[in-house]
Order: C-alpha cells, then sequence, then structure tokens
C-alpha cells in the first residue's frame, strides 16, 4: 500500500501544464492567472468624493458657517473650479476633488439636508453647514487602494468575480490565463441504468457520471462528455480510444480535445472489471493500492498527453478521490497556486473508529459544536444517500485509530 501523500505526490510529478489563452475578461471566470497583472494607473485614480454633499476648506467650514456655492461637480466631471475659504463646491460621489478644497461636507451635515441634492436639482445659491469636517474628511486618495505598477492580480490566483473587477478596474481588458482542463467522464459498470429508469434485479441507477461531472464543473473544469459503458473489455478499449482520440482532435480553430479522462469502477480486483485489462495493459496506468479509506484502489496514467484518473465504483470513494486526487490535480494542470481546498480544525462532536494505517475520510456535517459523521456512522463508501446530508470531509491521518469526541480533527469544506 501507498500513503495518501506518496501517491499524490507520484500524480504532480507528471502531471501536463495547460496552456496559458490571452482572453477576454468575459470568457476568463474560473480560469487560472498566468501572468500577474499589474494595475496601469493608481487606484483611485484620483483623489474624489466618498459622498454627495460640498467640497469645502476645513478650517472655514465650522458649524454654522454660511458657505457661498461656487461650482457643481458631477462624478465624470474634468472640471476643477477654484474654492476659496468662505465658499463651496456642490460634488457628488467619485468626482474628482477640487485641488483647492480639503475636505467634503455630506449633504446630510448641510442645514439643507438631503434636498440639497434632489434630482435634477441645480445647486442653491448657499449653503450652511451643521457640522464641521475635518481636514481630509470624506476623501478617497489617489493611489490608497494600489499605486500604478502594483500587482492587481497575482499569477497563480484562479478569476473569479472579485479578481476579474480589480483587473478591469486596473486598465485591462484581457489576461493570460490558464482555462480548468476539459475533462471527459467514463462511468463503467453493467448494472447500471440511467437514473429515471426502473432498475430489474441486480440493476442500480448509474450515479457516478452525475457525481463526477457536478462535481468537476463545481471545480471550474468543463466536462465535455460523461458516458457509461457496460463492464466488457471491447466497448471500453472502443470508448476510451474515441475519448483519447478527440484529445488530438482539433476543428476550425475550437479546442474540441479533453485534457484529462476520469473513470469511475472496475479499479478493484473484481473477475468482470475491465478497467484494469484495457488500461492497466497498456502499461501506461498503473494501479494501486492507497492507503486511503473509502478510495484504496486507484489508478492514474498519462496516455499520449492525457491523464487518466480511474476511480473505484463505490459512490462515496468517488467524492474522496474527486477531493483528495482529481481535484487538487486538475488544478495543478491550470498552475492554481492552491490547488488544494483549506483546513480548519474543528472538535469531533462524537466518537468514532478509523482504520489503522489508512487516511480516512468521513463525510461529515458542520454544528456549532464541531464535525459530526452524517448519520452516526463513520464508514459505508457504499451510502450515496447519506453524503447527501454531508458539506464536510474530516480527514483522519494514518496513525489515528479512534477518534474522540472533543478531539480536533482535520476539516475540508466542500460547500
Ligand atoms: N475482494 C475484494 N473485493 C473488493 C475490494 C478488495 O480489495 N478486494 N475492494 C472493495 C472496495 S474498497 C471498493 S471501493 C470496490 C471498488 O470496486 P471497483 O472499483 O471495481 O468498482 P465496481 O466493482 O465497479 O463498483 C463498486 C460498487 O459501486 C457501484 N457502482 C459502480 N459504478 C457505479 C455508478 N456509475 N453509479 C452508481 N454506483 C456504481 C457498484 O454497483 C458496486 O456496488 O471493490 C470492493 N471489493
Ligand atoms: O476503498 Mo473502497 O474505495 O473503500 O470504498
Amino acid at each position: 500500500m501507498i500513503s495518501v501523500d506518496e501517491y499524490r505526490a507520484r500524480l504532480a510529478a507528471s502531471l501536463p501544464v495547460l496552456a496559458a489563452e490571452r482572453l477576454p475578461l468575459d470568457e476568463a471566470l474560473g480560469a487560472v492567472l498566468a501572468e500577474t497583472v499589474v494595475t496601469r494607473w493608481p487606484i483611485p485614480l484620483f483623489d474624489n468624493s466618498a459622498m454627495d454633499g460640498y467640497a469645502v476648506h476645513a478650517a472655514a467650514s465650522q458649524a454654522g458657517a454660511r458657505l457661498r456655492v461656487v461650482a457643481d461637480l458631477a462624478a465624470g466631471s474634468p472640471d476643477d473650479p477654484p474654492v476659496a475659504p468662505g465658499e463651496a463646491v456642490r460634488i457628488m460621489t467619485g468626482a474628482p476633488m477640487p485641488s483647492q478644497a480639503d475636505a467634503v461636507v455630506p449633504l446630510e451635515d448641510t442645514e439643507l439636508g438631503l434636498a440639497g441634492a434632489a434630482a435634477g436639482s441645480a445647486p442653491p445659491d448657499w449653503v450652511t453647514v451643521a457640522r464641521a469636517p475635518v481636514v481630509g474628511a470624506h476623501i478617497r486618495r489617489a493611489g490608497e487602494d494600489a499605486s500604478a505598477g502594483e500587482p492587481a492580480v497575482v499569477a497563480g490566483r484562479e478569476l473569479g468575480p472579485w479578481q476579474l473587477a480589480a483587473i478591469a478596474s486596473a486598465g485591462h481588458e484581457h489576461v493570460i490565463a490558464r482555462r480548468m482542463p476539459r475533462v471527459a467522464v467514463l462511468s463503467t459498470g453493467s448494472e447500471l441504468v440511467a437514473p429515471g429508469a426502473v432498475p430489474a434485479r441486480g440493476q442500480i441507477p448509474e450515479s457516478n457520471s452525475v457525481l463526477v461531472t457536478a462535481a468537476l464543473r463545481a471545480a471550474g473544469a468543463v466536462v465535455v462528455s460523461a458516458t457509461v459503458v457496460p463492464d466488457d473489455e471491447d466497448s471500453l478499449r472502443v470508448e476510451v480510444e474515441r475519448t483519447l482520440g478527440d484529445a488530438a482532435t482539433a476543428l476550425d480553430g475550437e479546442r474540441l480535445g479533453v485534457d484529462a479522462v476520469v473513470l469511475t469502477g472496475g479499479a478493484a480486483v473484481g473477475a468482470f472489471d475491465p478497467v484494469r485489462a484495457v488500461l492497466g495493459a497498456a502499461g501506461s496506468v498503473r494501479f494501486d493500492a492507497v492507503a486511503l479509506q473509502p478510495g484504496r484502489h486507484q489508478g492514474f496514467g498519462v496516455i499520449g498527453g492525457t491523464p487518466v484518473f480511474c476511480l473505484p465504483g463505490n459512490p462515496v470513494a468517488v467524492a474522496v478521490s474527486l477531493e483528495l486526487i482529481v481535484r487538487p490535480a486538475l488544478r495543478a494542470m491550470a498552475e492554481h497556486a492552491e490547488p488544494e481546498r483549506p483546513r480548519f480544525r474543528l472538535p469531533a462532536v462524537t466518537g468514532w473508529a478509523s482504520p489503522a494505517g489508512r487516511t480516512q475520510v468521513v463525510p461529515v456535517v458542520v454544528e456549532t459544536s464541531g464535525v459530526a459523521p452524517v448519520a452516526g456512522r463513520a464508514s459505508g463508501s457504499h451510502r450515496v444517500r447519506s453524503l447527501a446530508e454531508a458539506t464536510a470531509f474530516a480527514v483522519i491521518p494514518p496513525e489515528v485509530g479512534l477518534v474522540e469526541a472533543g478531539d480536533l480533527v482535520e476539516v475540508i469544506l466542500c460547500r
């Protein structure tokens, strides 16, 4: 048996890195930044008002001061009107500060209150300060968020809504990034019927391709196909060749191919399991017993440059393998700086036994007092329904044989 860490390290060493592309921002969601984006200018670009109100000289704007309104500034205005002590410029949020003013009195701090900026209204001729500002009040300073040339988003970051907004603010409409892999999913098993079909004796609804597809999509990968193959070598061989053949196919400049393949089932030792026979025979996929529970039977290889992951068939084992092995690998292929989800330490609410010498991964519910195994039981790699209640995995190291109530355990929040 090989440890989980050793197995993962071996995969990491042979994973290919995907090519970086130049992507417009509206196609970059979920991609991983390949080149750090630096701001073209300071953010904010210029000193501007944080409030709708009046730009003033603070020293001449004590409570009760009556100021003459000499100009009106909307956001987007290029004007820089002069303003002397005893004068005010009506200013809206985001408008550049007049260079001679040193504070903003919000509408609410004037006697006229919010009426001083009713929609479409002209500024009043005079404004009376109700509450004196301090120097610098309500001014957003140029460069206080970032200076010009500073990194806006660093390479290795996944581009989510927050990162994309930062890049746009930094003055860029394209990024150099790696999209997450395109993956083909193959579920093997002669017992499998479509989820809506009524199973005959011996048959079960097919759920692994649903699980794998959804988990990969949630990880930002693109699932190009999800196919169910019966347990016979010829069918599987045809399907694998077709899938891997796609990897090389490109038509009309469109990338049709797959970057990775994920199979489920047939990874153990069963008499009718064709996965080992078909993929192991070529010598490029190596099957291992990994010290992981569930998820003992794993296969991995790179065929013609395409990584192929063979996961065991039991649904909870599939969920565990996706989280600990496949997801980090796919993120690493896109050069994600953090391929793994963070782990937290939380107390166990109840105790449970863990197999000696194997890393145990337990679907848990997270409560205010800590974590508890779903339905009160730690193991059961077939229990796909109980998986629905879990929101996290507890990861118990090989040397721990018994988790006791109150023990701190490592937890990966999965949603
Ligand atoms: N003699 C041994 N038997 C088993 C061992 C072992 O070491 N020695 N390991 C057990 C463990 S652990 C696992 S996990 C399974 C793994 O077996 P396979 O990877 O060959 O998977 P299958 O036999 O194809 O299926 C296992 C189980 O999962 C159900 N299944 C499979 N595919 C799907 C699907 N797409 N949707 C829903 N359910 C699926 C399948 O019906 C089986 O019940 O082997 C143990 N046996
Ligand atoms: O290892 Mo199996 O993958 O325990 O259910």
